[in-house]
């Protein structure tokens, strides 16, 4: 499943909100199409917001390609501005944009269609690049997970949040088609559901077996001895391996930790923020109180009562048994391996 499709001159994405009722496509036409989208959820997941970013400036240089250079290079740089503001924490978003920024200037002495040329192919090979990435994440994951593993996941981290496969899911995925019995334990994860609705959507649609439990169950069933690992993608790692994922990540930590079970982050380097030293420095998107005081369409608390919507936490790095990149393993993840893994 490729859930983000590029034509040439618009981007069709398949509507993560209305999953797995309606199977839509949406067509972003415009830059402002593109920061909705991403805004509101519409496709999310870091490397797949990465991506999407990548061709809204693509977008945005198509439409500016009868500017002259400085007018283009300038609305450029607004374009840029405007999908960095769409949400804080998934690096790759910021990544994907700078990559975007760099073919601006190894470019300035080009003519301005040239330009546009060159930032369609860069946003093309920022999407081709993350399939072939997942799949050696998923390759370097597979001596991971034995034979019979029942696997614990939270939030989704498959090609719905991706450009295709998927980190952690990419991981189940190879595991399966190498004929290894799996069975996965998605969380719901609230408020947005995207383990309920999308986890489980794709791995059903993959034949893959797969439960679907509540945040608070997981737990119980690492108490009772049903879990045998936890593995969970990332939106943020920080140079000391302290990890940012989707809210509830971190309790699944603590609660692994207790239990003696193996807690796996599988990601890109794409999202390593060697800028930042540790996770205390990561910004957490606030979203809206009313995405947790509605389910449905329907309110769920009390009128006048507040809520809270912080839509990630950190996972100190002391708790991850391994970081699962596409050039390798970082086991017991610190700073010093972090930057072993940087320099390979
Ligand atoms: C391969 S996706 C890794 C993370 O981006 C994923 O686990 C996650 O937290 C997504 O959050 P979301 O708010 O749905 O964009």
């Amino acid at each position: 499943m490729r859930p983000i499709r590029w034509d040439g001159k618009q981007l069709l994405l398949i509507d993560q909100l209305r999953l797995p009722e309606d199977l839509t496509w949406i067509t972003c036409k415009t830059v402002e199409d593109v920061a909705e989208a991403i805004e509101k959820m519409k496709v999310r997941g870091a490397p797949a917001i990465g991506a999407t970013a990548a061709y809204g400036v693509a977008i945005g240089a198509l439409a500016n390609v009868e500017k002259n250079k400085q007018e283009f290079q300038s609305a450029i740089e607004k374009v840029c501005d405007r999908l960095a503001k769409t949400r804080p924490t998934a690096v790759n978003l910021f990544w994907a944009i700078n990559r975007m920024r760099s073919v601006l200037s190894r470019h300035e002495n080009d003519d301005v269609p040239k330009i546009v040329e060159q930032l369609v192919k860069e946003a093309e090979a920022i999407a081709e690049e993350d399939v072939r990435i997942n799949q050696s994440i998923g390759r370097n994951g597979l001596p991971y997970v034995p034979d019979h593993a029942r696997i614990l996941t939270h939030c989704n981290t498959g090609s719905l949040a991706t450009v295709e496969f998927g980190t952690a899911l990419g991981v189940v995925r190879t595991a399966h088609a190498a004929g290894k019995s799996v069975h996965v334990y998605a969380d719901e994860t609230r408020p947005y559901l995207q383990g309920a609705r999308l986890t489980a959507f794709e791995l059903s649609h993959d034949g893959i077996p797969v439960t679907v439990i509540t945040d608070s169950m997981a737990g119980h069933l690492m108490k009772t001895g049903n879990i045998d690992l936890v593995i969970v993608g990332a939106d943020r790692i920080t140079a000391n391996g302290d990890t940012a994922n989707k809210i509830g990540t971190y309790s699944l930590a603590v609660l692994a930790n207790y239990h003696d079970i193996p807690f796996y982050v599988a990601a890109p380097l794409s999202t390593i923020d060697f800028g930042l030293a540790s996770g205390d420095q990561i910004v957490i998107e606030e979203r809206s109180a009313e995405e947790v005081a509605m389910i449905a369409g329907k309110r769920i608390i009390p009128q006048g009562v507040t809520a809270l919507h912080p839509a990630f936490d950190v996972t100190p790095h002391e708790l991850i048994t391994a970081i699962i990149t596409e050039k390798g393993v970082v086991e017991k993840p610190n700073t010093e391996r972090m930057l072993q893994l940087k320099q390979q």
